[in-house]
């Protein structure tokens, strides 16, 4: 007779939409956010016989995603998420640990009173783990695309029967980042030092490849950030190919390209300080 037993689990209210409006006599501020919240602990009569009596209802999470953002405010991503983090390891004893995880939309004031615009496609992001061990906080973007005209080469690769990439010494380097920091404490305000961080790094390296581009931003969010321990880049190439104009009786001196969409190479990794001690929790879903 094959036996079971039950996982690692956890279970919480995915994409709480809400939308603050901060009101002040110099115009409104909005705060739009996605909150996802996870919940781990003395779960397991829940799964295996179906009594909930250690279950706080994920309708009762959103509701305090919802009540905390008036009582407390939302005086930034990581904070808010923390404090609710906080709240339901500490509010709650079958609950042993959680995690929190937000996105925001950025709006800009288009007439300083209360009209915006929906500011691009980047998003901010903060996941806060918190245990009896303590208390995690990533910060990051995604979706922060990012294009160079030149000033990349890739070249010096592994040849073999299947090889067709010519080698280039003048290419365009486009990306769309996805970054995620590790801080070593709380959470400072560090996201608009990493961001530009992130995009100057990217401006300023002569690529050799992705992968060497990849680590100089990691490497420079990590020299402006004091309180940031670990990096993680997911990178992925969005390749422009340059277009052969020859049938039409044309030249093409890097001017005319087409952009795919698919498939793109992925360039994935992490960068950290030397003496940083890795927390894998803080990165775990
Ligand atoms: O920067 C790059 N890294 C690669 O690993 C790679 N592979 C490829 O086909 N083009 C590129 N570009």
């Amino acid at each position: 007779m094959p036996t079971f037993a039950l996982g690692p689990n956890q279970y919480g209210k995915a994409e709480t939409r809400i939308v603050r409006v901060t009101r002040g006599p110099g115009g409104d501020e909005i705060t739009d956010l996605n909150v996802s919240v996870s919940l781990r602990g003395d779960l397991a009569a829940s799964h295996l016989t179906g009594d909930n009596a250690a279950v706080l209802p994920t309708d009762t999470q959103k509701n305090t995603v919802y009540a905390f953002a008036r009582e407390h405010g939302i005086d930034g991503i990581e904070a808010f998420a923390t404090r609710l983090a906080r709240h339901f390891v500490e509010s709650q004893p079958s609950i042993h640990g959680a995690r929190v995880a937000v996105e925001q939309y950025p709006w800009q004031p288009v007439d300083g009173r209360h009209s915006f615009r929906r500011d691009g496609g980047e998003i901010r992001t903060a996941t806060v783990h918190h245990d009896d061990a303590g208390t995690q906080v990533v910060s990051g973007v995604r979706d922060l695309v990012l294009l160079k005209t030149t000033d990349s080469e890739f070249h010096g690769f592994v040849q073999d029967r299947y090889t067709t990439l010519p080698e280039t010494r003048d290419r365009i380097l486009a990306t769309s980042v996805n970054a995620t920091w590790r801080h070593a404490g709380p959470a400072g305000d560090a996201y608009g030092t990493a961001r530009a961080a992130l995009i100057e790094a990217f401006a300023d390296t002569h690529s050799l490849a992705l992968q060497q581009t990849l680590y100089a931003m990691g490497e420079r969010v990590l020299a402006a950030c004091p309180g940031v321990v670990e990096v993680k880049l997911s990178l992925p190439n969005r390749h422009h190919f340059l277009v052969d104009l020859t049938p039409f009786g044309l030249d093409n001196p890097n001017e005319v390209y087409y952009a795919a969409d698919r498939p793109y190479g992925l360039i994935e990794g992490s960068v950290r300080r030397d003496d940083d001690v890795a927390e894998e929790v803080a990165w775990s879903f």
